[in-house]
């Protein structure tokens, strides 16, 4: 948490985007602010096992913290996005009961968060069990106000995703290349891979508005800085396609 200021610096910003900060807590917000984040989140589990080893508190000490958070927000100006981890599994605590989940999703609402992200940190999910969270969640927040954030590490990201665009959910959390993880979740792997959602949802005749050969050159960009491969299926054929040499 503590480098934001220097990669808030680095980044070139684009208009139209939103740059968030993940704020555990005031001193979090108050950096976020410093380095210029134009919104920020806050991010809760719904496994104590995991609220304690991400955070270092227990869950209901974790929405305590967020309360000076929101109101430092509100008085700043700032929009607050609340994420719920472990919505489907948790690596240390194991099954996830969909009420408790919805439970913390509820009082994130509550505090005054816009919207909440469902996040399948370890990617365990399934679409069965991603709509009966989902089903749960919505009772008292608006299907619109959540978001899907799931990790791929069983492959089964996308179609969680698109059991739930089914149910009218409309967010989806993405990363280039499929990058991210959380090295507080032992094998959790990275979220769904952007370049496989767009090839969906444009496959699906719905309009993203993302520029496909953008988005691969910046997954080309990024995993060559990285050292790694992207772990997008769609991404690595419709390169395959463009540069047939490899
Ligand atoms: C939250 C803490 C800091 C509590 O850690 P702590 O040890 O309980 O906090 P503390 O108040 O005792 O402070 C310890 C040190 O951290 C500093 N500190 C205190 N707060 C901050 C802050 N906000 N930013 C920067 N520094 C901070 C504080 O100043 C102090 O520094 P020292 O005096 O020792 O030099 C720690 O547990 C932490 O950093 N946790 C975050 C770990 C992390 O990055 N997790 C991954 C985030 S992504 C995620 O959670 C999943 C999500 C959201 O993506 C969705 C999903 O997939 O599920």
């Amino acid at each position: 948490m503590a480098d934001s200021q220097k990669v808030f610096d680095l980044i070139h910003r684009q208009p139209g985007i939103i740059y968030s900060a993940l704020t555990p807590n005031l001193k979090g917000f108050e950096a976020a602010l410093a380095a210029g984040a134009d919104e920020v989140a806050v991010f809760a589990s719904a496994s104590e096992g995991f609220s304690q080893k991400n955070i270092n508190c227990s869950i209901s000490e974790s929405l305590k913290r967020f309360e000076p958070v929101m109101a430092a927000a509100k008085q700043h100006g700032l929009k607050v996005r609340g994420y719920v981890s472990c919505v489907m599994g948790c690596p240390y605590d194991g099954d996830i009961r969909p009420s408790v989940v919805a439970d913390v999703a509820d009082q994130l609402w509550q505090m005054g968060c816009y919207e909440i992200s469902l996040g399948d940190t370890i990617g365990v999910g399934t679409p069965y069990k991603a709509k009966i969270v989902l089903e749960q969640t919505s009772r008292n927040i608006p299907v619109l106000s959540l978001a899907a954030h799931f990790h791929n590490t069983y492959g089964q990201a996308l179609a969680n995703v698109y059991a739930l665009l089914e149910e009218g959910l409309s967010v989806i959390d993405t990363s280039v290349a499929g990058l991210g993880g959380c090295p507080y979740a032992p094998g959790a792997s990275g979220n769904l891979a952007t370049e496989d959602v767009v090839y969906m949802l444009e496959g699906m005749g719905i309009k993203t508005g993302v520029n496909m050969e953008e988005l691969l050159k910046a997954a080309t960009f990024i995993c060559d800085q990285l050292g790694i491969p992207s772990r997008s299926n769609a991404g690595f054929a419709l390169s395959r396609l463009i540069h047939p040499s490899g």
